[in-house]
């Protein structure tokens, strides 16, 4: 990379946080990683790379990094805030990729002078494949512009929006999205065992995702819409037609992610109510 980044602290490494962590680590580019969780063992698989370092509490992290990134549940949030506070400052700016909380909740915990932006990966990030939603608020410099830029198009695509709440609109998608590709490759199994295809469900499951992966392969070689590929396989009065007629007819999958989606988001705002 052309670039590299300082000191970064990631506080949480789960799921979400351990796959920017990897996605991150492939690439090479920050020189020092503090992890701040109270759990090493989440840690441990990454701790023999000698620039990441375990903070157990934030009070132990004796430098103010440049980024801090919270990467706990939205419920974990508000309990651990204060902690943060210290650490609040020109030269500190913090990204949250909790779904839910808005900039709003993080001015009430940490001030109105916190630098704060908001991201929403996902777990593809892990092979630096993700899609990152960000909004920045307006005390956010360019110079902090371009810092998560860089931090989140290290591990994949980065989309800005000026307005908050396509965060979770869109999160609902792209945030969410790796589990219903996940979903629907679990489904597409279950159904072919279900029609009496006389394999293990392991080895459908193996078959399927083969599919699913050559199939967005060719996507993105081919240059061509999703659509046409898609008109290609369907011949006139064919078999992929009478699956069609099923799967995308009227409440089919475009309806039915449509609810999906609304209820994700909804989600998204009842949560933004917990404490
Ligand atoms: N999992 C996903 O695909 C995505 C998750 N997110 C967001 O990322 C955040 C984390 O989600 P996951 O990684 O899935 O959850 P997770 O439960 O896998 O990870 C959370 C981690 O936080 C740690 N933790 C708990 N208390 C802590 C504390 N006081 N200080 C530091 N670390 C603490 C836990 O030990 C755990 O490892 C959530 O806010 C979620 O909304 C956002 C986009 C996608
Ligand atoms: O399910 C969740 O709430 C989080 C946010 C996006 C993906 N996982």
């Amino acid at each position: 990379m052309s670039f590299t980044l300082k000191s970064v602290a990631l506080v949480g490494c789960g799921n979400m946080g351990g796959a920017l962590l990897r996605g991150w680590l492939r690439k090479k580019f920050i020189e020092n990683i503090y992890i701040i969780t109270p759990r090493q063992e989440s840690v441990s698989p990454y701790l023999e790379t000698n620039n990441v370092r375990w903070i157990p509490h934030p009070s132990q992290l004796d430098e103010k990094p440049e980024c801090i990134i919270l990467a706990v549940k939205p419920q974990v949030l508000g309990q651990i805030l204060d902690d943060y506070q210290r650490f609040v400052s020109n030269e500190t700016l913090f990204i949250s990729v909790a779904a839910s909380k808005t900039k709003k909740f993080f001015k009430t915990h940490l001030g109105d002078h916190v630098k704060i932006a908001r991201c929403m990966p996902n777990t593809p990030a892990a092979v630096g494949l993700g899609v990152t939603l960000a909004v920045a608020d307006p005390l956010l410099s360019a110079q902090h512009r371009l810092y998560i830029k860089q931090l989140m198009s290290a591990v994949g695509l980065v989309q800005w929006f000026d307005d908050e709440a396509m965060i979770d609109v869109g999160g609902a998608v792209t945030g969410c999205g790796p589990a219903y590709v996940f979903q629907f490759i679990e489904s597409l199994s279950e159904a072919a065992l279900s029609c009496g295809l006389k394999l293990d469900l392991e080895n459908i499951q193996n078959l399927v995702q083969t599919m699913v992966m050559g199939s967005m392969t060719y996507l993105t070689h081919s240059g061509k819409p999703a659509a046409v590929l898609r008109r290609e396989v369907t011949s006139l009065h064919g078999m992929t037609e009478a699956a069609l007629n099923i799967i995308a007819g009227a409440e089919g999958l475009t309806e039915l992610l449509t609810k999906g989606i609304a209820a994700a988001v909804q989600r998204a705002q009842e949560m933004s109510n917990d404490k």
